[in-house]
């Protein structure tokens, strides 16, 4: 018997619409470079540094994605999803300060980039309450499917990561997160499936600015604002 193809949703006609932004945040120069072991170790450092005061301010975002999917979803399983995100944030926190410490970086003096307050800014304006619910879980997931497709691209077959990455690989490179970018990614297409025409564009429009965002954000372990 033939078998009935996966039905496709909004965000993967999304995504091929938009590819090679996609492309360009899953497989940035950065990230190619974890994989391949050429990567400069300041540029690591940097990224780091970057990454762990956009976590704080991404903390409080994630809070407002877990009060809109008790207050706005009528599934009372999206809460458990976002939950399980907000508790691993606590240890990714965590790990962030030993890992800190590893490569002694002083988070306390590190001063945000460009990219990075324009990414927080960006963070802010979605927590708004005007900003509907399918909206909110596109951007959701594309910010944690960016790190996940980029990590596991580290990890896979071939890959010459070196050891002392591995740690942040494996972070967002694992099945768990994996799974979870797909239960979000669920509860996204599941809410878009219902969205009116401009909640709709406003959704692709939001996927295609954090893209643009995450883009950003690699290009500052190179040096850049
Ligand atoms: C810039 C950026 N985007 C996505 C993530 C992944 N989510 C939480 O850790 C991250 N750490 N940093």
């Amino acid at each position: 018997m033939e078998k009935k193809p996966e039905k496709r949703g909004m965000i993967d006609t999304w995504i091929d619409k938009h590819r090679s932004i996609y492309t360009a945040a899953t497989r940035h120069a950065f990230v190619v470079s974890i994989r391949d072991g050429s990567v400069d170790l300041s540029s690591f450092k940097t990224w780091l540094e970057q990454d762990y005061l956009f976590v704080r301010g991404f903390v409080p975002f994630v809070a407002n994605v877990l009060i809109r999917a008790c207050k706005d979803s009528g599934e009372s399983s999206d809460m458990e999803v976002v939950l399980g995100g907000l508790a691993s944030l606590n240890d990714e926190i965590e790990w962030f300060k030993r890992e800190g410490s590893k490569w002694d970086v002083e988070f306390s003096t590190v001063v945000p980039q460009n990219a990075n307050q324009d990414y927080r800014r960006f963070l802010e304006a979605l927590m708004s309450n005007e900003v509907k619910y399918p909206v909110i879980m596109t951007a959701f997931w594309a910010i944690e499917a960016v790190y996940q497709e980029s990590f596991a691209h580290c990890l896979e077959d071939g890959n010459k990561t070196p050891v002392e990455l591995t740690g942040a690989c494996h972070r967002w490179g694992n099945d768990g997160f994996k799974q979870y970018c797909s239960s979000v990614k669920n509860i996204a297409e599941r809410c878009l499936e219902n969205a009116s025409g401009e909640v709709l564009a406003e959704a692709e429009d939001v996927l295609v600015r954090v893209l643009e965002h995450e883009v950003a954000f690699w290009e500052m372990s190179r040096g850049g604002q």
